[in-house]
C-alpha cells in the first residue's frame, strides 16, 4: 500500500523545520537499512529554508553524510555561479555538512552553461549520472526522498502546466519555462515517481488553489502536481496558509 499523507504545519519556518527533522531521520533509516541514502532536493523558498533547517538540526551530528548522495529534480540552465541556480542555494547545507563528512563526489549537481552548449547536452549527461548510480536494470537509484517544491500553477520540479513532458526516464530539457530562466534541466515525471517517498513542500495562501487542485484528481498536464507518487509513500508537508481550500 501506498502511504499517502497531508501534514499541515503553523507557518513556512515550522514546515521547513519540521521536513528537516524528518529528513535526517529518514536519512539515517536509510542509511541503517542500505548503507546508502539518495536523497533529491528542491529549490524554492520553502525548499532552500527546509536546507537551511537541516544545516542547524542538532541531530544531524547523528549522520553519516559520507554515505548520502544528493541529487536535484531539477535547475535552471544558467552559469554555474548565477544566482538562479538551485545547487548554488543549497550551499547552505553543504557547506555546513563539510565539516561532517560530506563527500563532495557525491553532490550531483546538473550541469550549467559553462560546461554544456544546451539543456539536452546537460540533461543527457544527468540521465547517464543516474543510470551509472542505479541498481541493476534500473534507470536510476531508488531515491529514499525526493523533495518537490510546487508552483502556483501546480508546476513541479521544471514540469510545467500543459508544457513539455516525456513519457522517457531520466532528465530533460526544458525551454520556454513559463517562469523565468527560459531554459531548465528536470527530471522525468517518470523518474520523479521511481522515488521511495516523495515530498511535496509547500508553503503560502498563493499555492491553495494548486494544492486543492492537486488533491482532486490525477491530471498530469493540467496539474503536474497532481500526477506525483512515490512507490511508497506520498506526502503533501504544507503550512496552514496552503491549506484553506482543503
Ligand atoms: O525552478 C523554479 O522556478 C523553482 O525552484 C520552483 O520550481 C519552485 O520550487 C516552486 O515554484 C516553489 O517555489 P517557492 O517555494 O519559492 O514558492
Amino acid at each position: 500500500m501506498i502511504a499517502r499523507q497531508i501534514v499541515i504545519h503553523e507557518d513556512l519556518a515550522a514546515t521547513a523545520h519540521g521536513i528537516a527533522a524528518r529528513l535526517v531521520t529518514s536519512i539515517a533509516d536509510a542509511i541503517a537499512a542500505r548503507g546508502v541514502a539518495h536523497v533529491v532536493l528542491t529549490g524554492g523558498s520553502l525548499g532552500i529554508a527546509t536546507l537551511a533547517a537541516v544545516a542547524e538540526n542538532p541531530a544531524r551530528v547523528s549522520v553519516d553524510w559520507s554515505k548520502v548522495h544528493f541529487w536535484w529534480g531539477d535547475e535552471r540552465f544558467v552559469p554555474a555561479d548565477s544566482a538562479d541556480r538551485n545547487a548554488g542555494q543549497a550551499e547552505v547545507l553543504f557547506a555546513a555538512l563539510d565539516q561532517l563528512g560530506l563527500d563532495r563526489e557525491t553532490v550531483h549537481a546538473m550541469g550549467s552553461t559553462d560546461q554544456y552548449d544546451c539543456a539536452e547536452d546537460a540533461a543527457a549527461a544527468y540521465t547517464a549520472l543516474l543510470a551509472q548510480e542505479a541498481p541493476e536494470g534500473a534507470a536510476s537509484p531508488a531515491f529514499d526522498v525526493l523533495m518537490l517544491g510546487m508552483g502556483p500553477d501546480s508546476h513541479v520540479a521544471s514540469l510545467f502546466p500543459n508544457h513539455t513532458r516525456s513519457a522517457e526516464l531520466g532528465a530533460i530539457a526544458i525551454h520556454d519555462s513559463p517562469k523565468p530562466p527560459p531554459h531548465r534541466v528536470s527530471l522525468t515525471m517518470g523518474t520523479i515517481n521511481s522515488a521511495r517517498e516523495v515530498w511535496l513542500l509547500v508553503a503560502g495562501a498563493e499555492k491553495a488553489p494548486a494544492l486543492a487542485a492537486a488533491q482532486h484528481e490525477v491530471n498530469e498536464a493540467a496539474v503536474p502536481a497532481s500526477a506525483v507518487q512515490g512507490t511508497q509513500a506520498t506526502r503533501w508537508l504544507v503550512d496552514r496558509a496552503a491549506a484553506t481550500l482543503l
